[in-house]
């Protein structure tokens, strides 16, 4: 199993794709990877995905592609045979957790409370994913929990935008940070990839 401790070191910014056309799914990947972001989230959330994930990994045998949205045990299965190099997902459920380790795949599931985050400490999990970041407390909230769980490392997704990556990433319990600003839907829908190679640049110079 990769590490998320190393996958989340590689890169201050993971771009969380959502591939609406099949087509763009590559030529986007190269734009974001041209830019500097060497680490891809491709969510579940279209029929789209998992082709994706197969097709970017190829195409991009140096970037690290993982899933996203991954909710059930079948999700994860599929994602690891399209060829997810770790897993992404909203929340968590102890039958994602076991999926995941059974088939010894990282995973980088959702909290936004102590509770959470110390039930999934008894799985021996510390790197989360802390998701909605904004709305569930941004940069306080994850300065408040570094005090009784300093093992913690989070990429808080959701809201973090160009303005607030920078106090997120200031923090000593965040490792990165996810989001979707690099991904202008115009520039997507015209093919303007130098766009989203300039948008990338700027993220990855973040950290
Ligand atoms: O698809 C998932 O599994 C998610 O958890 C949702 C993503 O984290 C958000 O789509 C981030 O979106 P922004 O707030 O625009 O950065």
């Amino acid at each position: 199993m990769e590490s998320l401790d190393h996958i989340m070191g590689l890169c201050p910014v993971i771009p969380v794709i959502v591939i609406d056309q099949p087509e763009q799914a590559v030529p986007l990947a190269k734009a974001l990877y041209r830019g500097g972001l060497k680490v891809l989230e491709v969510t579940l959330r279209t029929e789209y995905g998992l082709q994706a994930i197969t097709d970017i990994s190829k195409a991009l045998p140096d970037a690290v592609v993982g899933a996203g949205t991954v909710i059930t045990a079948d999700d994860v299965k599929k994602s690891k045979q399209a060829g997810a190099r770790f897993l992404v997902s909203p929340g968590c459920t102890p039958s994602l957790v076991n999926a995941a380790q059974a088939e010894d795949i990282a995973l980088l599931p959702g909290i936004n409370t102590p509770s959470e985050a110390m039930a999934l400490l008894e799985f021996g999990l510390t790197h989360l994913k802390f998701f909605p970041a904004e709305a569930a407390g941004g940069v306080p909230m994850l300065k408040s929990i570094a005090g009784p769980l300093p093992q913690l490392r989070f990429c808080p997704t959701g809201g973090v935008n160009p303005d607030n990556a920078r106090d997120y990433l200031a923090l000593p319990n965040v490792a990165c940070v996810g989001g979707t600003w690099m991904l202008d839907k115009a520039a997507i829908a015209n093919g303007d990839w130098d766009v989203i190679e300039t948008l990338s640049r700027e993220a990855a110079r973040l950290g």
